[in-house]
């Protein structure tokens, strides 16, 4: 069974702590091991009553998730899953991070088979979203690709709006992710429950709902692989695949692995001098993992 990932982001005070404090309540309740990463110091006090013995949290300490730390991001979470095994690991990232970046730093291919990302949270501060106007144009850009990258986006601080403007925020969201689970959340409590995780194990519909949008999908190979059937299967992938990485075992170079890597329709190869495992993460909008998967097989000639 795959440890359960869930990503937690939003601007600074949008109520990340908040929300995540009585996620953990209930992952205690459900009596699911649970563990958290952080990259901020003091965000949030542990206190073990609430997060219990068996919450795990570690500290990403040196600045934003997804710009200065994105490879430290695999050995912690690499280290988590060996020391605890947890059901479930929640990422609480900064205001900073773009969700994009950081769901790429989450499905490195060496835990890609033991991890499973199941879904990007992002939380909107109403007032905050609507005077976006004023901030930097770079800062306002950020906040808009976090709501239009998510899987689901629970607007806060709503006691301090009037239900026009929050109304007017659920309009501009939905504008920008039409797909989006769009709810409002007061203290931490989410109109109609939590979205996901808090103890509940993904549902299978539940599963569908949340990857509408960025699917991660892991293969692992136990074969090798062709170089010119492989390239051409690259070369027909639809513009919905944004992103591959792995590693992969060519019939041409022996034992050795190769880093691939496909960002923006542009592969890259470069062989490794270790032994690794031969996983790629394919990351794209929609993807049909039955489909790519017969084609991995095929390639591989598992039929
Ligand atoms: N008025 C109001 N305040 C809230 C709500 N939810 C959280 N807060 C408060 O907003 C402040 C920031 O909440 P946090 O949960 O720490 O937000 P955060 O996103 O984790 O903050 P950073 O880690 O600093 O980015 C705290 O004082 C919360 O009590 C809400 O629904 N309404």
């Amino acid at each position: 069974m795959k440890t359960e990932l869930y990503i937690i982001g939003g601007f600074l005070g949008s109520g990340k702590t908040t929300l995540l404090l009585q996620l953990l309540q209930k992952e205690k309740q459900a009596g699911r091991k649970t563990a958290v990463l952080m990259n901020e110091i003091g965000s949030l006090s542990v206190d073990s009553a609430v997060l219990g013995e068996d919450t795990a949290v570690r500290d990403m300490l040196n600045g934003c998730i997804c710009c200065t730390i994105k490879d430290e991001i695999e050995v912690e979470l690499l280290t988590l899953y060996k020391e605890h095994r947890p059901d479930v690991i929640y990422i609480e990232t900064t205001g900073a991070a773009h969700p994009m970046e950081v769901l790429d730093a989450c499905t490195s291919p060496l835990i890609a088979m033991q991890i499973d990302v199941k879904g990007i949270l992002t939380l909107v501060d109403c007032i905050r979203w609507l005077e976006r106007q004023r901030l930097p144009i770079a800062h306002r850009k950020l906040m808009e690709d976090q709501a239009r990258w998510s899987d689901a986006v629970a607007l806060t601080k709503t006691d301090l709006a009037s239900s026009e403007q929050v109304e007017q925020v659920k309009k501009e969201i939905r504008a920008l992710n039409e797909k989006v689970d769009l709810r409002t959340m007061d203290f931490g409590k989410v109109e109609g429950g939590i979205f996901f995780g808090g103890g509940q194990k993904a549902a299978r519909q539940h599963h569908a709902h949340l990857h509408l949008h960025v699917r991660t999908f892991a293969y692992e190979f136990v074969n090798h692989v062709p170089r010119a059937a492989f390239i051409k299967w690259v070369e027909q992938l639809p513009d919905t695949v944004l992103r591959i990485k792995g590693f992969v075992k060519f019939e041409d170079s022996g034992e050795r692995p190769e880093l691939f890597q496909y960002a923006y329709g542009v592969p890259f190869f470069q062989p490794q001098p270790m032994k690794l495992p031969t996983v790629i993460v394919v990351i794209g909008d929609g993807l049909d993992e039955e489909q790519l998967k017969g084609q991995l097989n095929a390639l591989e000639g598992i039929f």
